[in-house]
């Protein structure tokens, strides 16, 4: 998935770094995200509450990228500006069996495009994705049309 995002950088002028934020409702699976690009494994057991920013050198077409990778916390007290401010690409993440973490997605999708009309001229790349679709599959639990 970030590689994808990577490969779509390159079109673009080259950067050398790459700010990424991972955010979505609590449980979506967002520290999962950050540990399996980082490690290349889903691990079951990590510290998932605390806010941190992880980087890994990644390299396109032999040329070196930076990507930083914010792996957000989702609480009311903290000001959203931290990662609208920050980052280049936005991944707004959701439980595919939680219609609530649906909602809360199309609610930062929003956050985002008006931060982007109102108050940021930089360019972004914002992506939806679905998470714990093993979940779905195995027990029957999705989200109704
Ligand atoms: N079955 C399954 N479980 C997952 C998946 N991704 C995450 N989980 C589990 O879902 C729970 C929540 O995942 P986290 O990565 O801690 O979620 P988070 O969005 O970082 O949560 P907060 O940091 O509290 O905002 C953990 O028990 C994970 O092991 C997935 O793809 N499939």
């Amino acid at each position: 998935m970030l590689a994808s995002l990577l490969m779509n950088q390159e079109a673009s002028v080259s950067p050398t770094e790459m700010h990424v934020a991972l955010i979505g409702m609590k449980n979506s699976g967002k520290s999962a995200i950050a540990v399996k690009y980082l490690t290349k494994r889903f691990l079951g057991e990590y510290s998932s509450d605390l806010e941190d920013t992880y980087c890994r050198q990644e390299s396109i077409n032999q040329m070196p990228l930076m990507v930083w990778l914010m792996d957000t916390v989702d609480s009311a007290e903290r000001d959203p500006m931290r990662y609208l401010s920050w980052a280049d690409v936005f991944v707004v993440i959701y439980d595919t069996t939680s219609r609530l973490s649906f909602q809360v997605a199309e609610q930062l999708l929003q956050q985002i495009a008006s931060h982007e009309h109102s108050l940021c001229t930089r360019d972004h790349k914002t992506m939806l994705l679905g998470n714990k679709i093993d979940l779905e599959r195995y027990s029957g639990k999705k989200l109704a049309n």
